[in-house]
């Protein structure tokens, strides 16, 4: 091994809107999301990433101002991304190594990325420290990380319900035959339940309260097998004013979600009328594959496979396929044809 090989250390990063993690050592070492608190005075002085930057998020005083770098799969603010990357891969090694190592990076991008998108996420890298920067298509990524043999000559359909994006692909021979990506997902389903409390209880609530009801009590569909019990939301009081508490029930949450997930459910359909006949024949045999933090939502599986009549399997941790194909990647990353230098 090699005085160069011995300092390079390998990381797999799945740098998501809502979440980034860090595979290292075949361990998720870094599972956080992607938000960071910057001193408004002097925006290159990072106060806080991840969790402890969510905690401020919406608290914050005209000194501090809490930035989501990723916005839609992409980089939105270079700067903030730059850092975020920078303070999250420190999070690795917790006790600052003898000799910082020298980083080989597999790194998932949205398929729809233009060139200079891509850029933005190479620069970025390679600014937090990377020398060699690989990156992967985040379907591809996530079929790997689901367990599906993507070289071999069958179509399989996924699809990822991220924060910013759903995405559908259909993959088959270790490429994308054809690919969906609409700005419908877990952001936009939280801005749903924003809105109906606000119109129907007169409530106002923030981002990060509208997110913890949808993972407490968020549905697809009204009529599921193990209902959630109602919940009590705290909020401001639009009309007076006031902070008040009102209760809340998953069927109220579905109605919120209804129009956001029949666009889905449009989308979905449009992606299979364009597959290619002897492909769609795989995916009818095989069905959907269901990922990304959305696919956890309640009775969604059931909804969707209703509509589409097709099989619909979620991914064993939804929240973690990507990040772990983006790994097995990185293992692979001078056999797969997939992988972009
Ligand atoms: N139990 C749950 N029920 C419903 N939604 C959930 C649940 N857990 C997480 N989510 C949502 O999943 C989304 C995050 O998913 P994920 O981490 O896959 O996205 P991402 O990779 O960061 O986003 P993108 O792929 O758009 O860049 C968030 O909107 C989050 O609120």
């Amino acid at each position: 091994m090699g005085l160069f090989n011995w300092f390079t250390q390998e990381i797999a990063m799945d740098l998501g809107t809502a979440n980034t993690l860090i595979i290292h050592n075949d361990q998720v070492a870094v599972n956080e999301p992607s938000i960071v608190a910057l001193n408004r005075n002097n925006p290159k002085e990072v106060l806080a990433v991840g969790k402890r930057a969510l905690m401020m998020h919406e608290k914050t005083h005209e000194s501090i101002r809490t930035v989501r770098p990723l916005k839609d799969g992409v980089i939105a603010d270079f700067n903030a991304a730059e850092l975020m990357i920078r303070e999250l891969i420190k999070l690795v090694y917790p006790k600052k190594p003898l000799f910082p190592p020298s980083w080989r990076m597999m790194i998932c991008i949205p398929s729809s990325i233009t060139e200079v998108e891509k850029r933005a996420v190479r620069d970025s890298a390679e600014q937090a420290g990377a020398k060699e920067v690989y990156l992967i298509h985040e379907p591809m990524a996530a079929a790997l990380g689901i367990g599906i043999d993507v070289e071999e000559p069958v179509g399989n359909m996924i699809i990822d319900i991220g924060g910013g994006t759903t995405g559908i692909t259909v993959i088959a021979l270790a490429g994308i035959v054809c690919d969906q990506s609409i700005r419908i997902a877990g952001d936009e389903f939280t801005a749903d339940i924003m809105e109906a409390l606000r119109r129907y209880h007169s409530l106002l609530i923030g981002e990060r309260t509208a997110e913890q009801i949808k993972i407490q009590i968020g549905a697809a569909t009204k009529d599921l097998d193990n209902p959630p019990d109602d919940i009590p939301v705290n909020g401001r009081d639009l009309v007076t004013g006031i902070p008040k508490q009102i209760m809340v029930s998953y069927q109220e949450i579905a109605e919120a979600l209804d129009k956001s997930i029949f666009k889905i459910e449009e989308a979905i359909l449009k992606a299979l009328e364009q597959t290619p006949p002897e492909l769609a024949s795989d995916i009818y045999r095989r069905g959907l594959y269901l990922t990304g933090g959305g696919a956890l939502l309640r009775g969604l599986d059931k909804r969707l496979s209703q509509k589409i009549k097709l099989p619909v399997h979620i991914a064993d941790d939804p929240l973690k396929s990507v990040v772990r194909g983006t790994g097995i990647a990185l293992q692979n990353y001078d056999k797969y044809p997939f992988v972009m230098r």
